[in-house]
């Protein structure tokens, strides 16, 4: 019956199963975001392939250094580019699908995984990370 929320709803392939304990409460709050796993998923796809800031900040090369063959020098900007890091063939599957249970592993947003860097990475990460998520 729409509208009946008793029954259980399992997730086929998904590592949780959302049983009839939840889902009954009728409206959601703040505090129950972190158990909406799938929500997060979706959150994290749609900033893989649309980050807000798909260049990071610039940063200045300090030292002499070689990235993939090529030298930089030092006072050089670099740019990080984190839409074309998101839609690399080297890193994701089907990289242009939209597939939300690509992100069932632990991968997150915490600049430590740089193949998905929505926020940056390092000392000028987004403060507001939290927050945006
Ligand atoms: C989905 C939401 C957001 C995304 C995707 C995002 C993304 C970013 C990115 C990529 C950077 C550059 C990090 C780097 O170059 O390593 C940045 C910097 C920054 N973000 Fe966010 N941001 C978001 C929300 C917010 C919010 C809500 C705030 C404040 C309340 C905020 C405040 C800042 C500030 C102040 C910086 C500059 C940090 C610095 O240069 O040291 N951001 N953000």
């Amino acid at each position: 019956m729409l509208g009946d929320m008793s029954s259980d709803v399992a997730v086929p392939g998904l590592p949780w199963n959302l049983g009839s304990s939840q889902g009954k409460k009728g409206k959601v709050e703040e505090r129950d975001l972190e158990q909406f796993l799938y929500l997060m998923m979706v959150v994290k796809e749609t900033l893989r392939l649309h980050p807000p800031a798909p260049l990071l900040a610039p940063r200045e090369c300090m030292n002499q250094c070689k990235v993939n063959g090529y030298d930089i020098s030092p006072g050089t900007r670099v740019m990080v580019n984190v839409w074309a890091i998101g839609r690399n063939h080297e890193y994701w599957n089907d990289p242009d699908e939209f597939c939300p249970e690509r992100f069932d592993s632990l991968i997150d947003y915490k600049g430590q995984h740089f193949e998905f860097l929505p926020f940056g990475s390092g000392r000028r990460i987004c403060p507001g990370m939290t927050m945006g998520m």
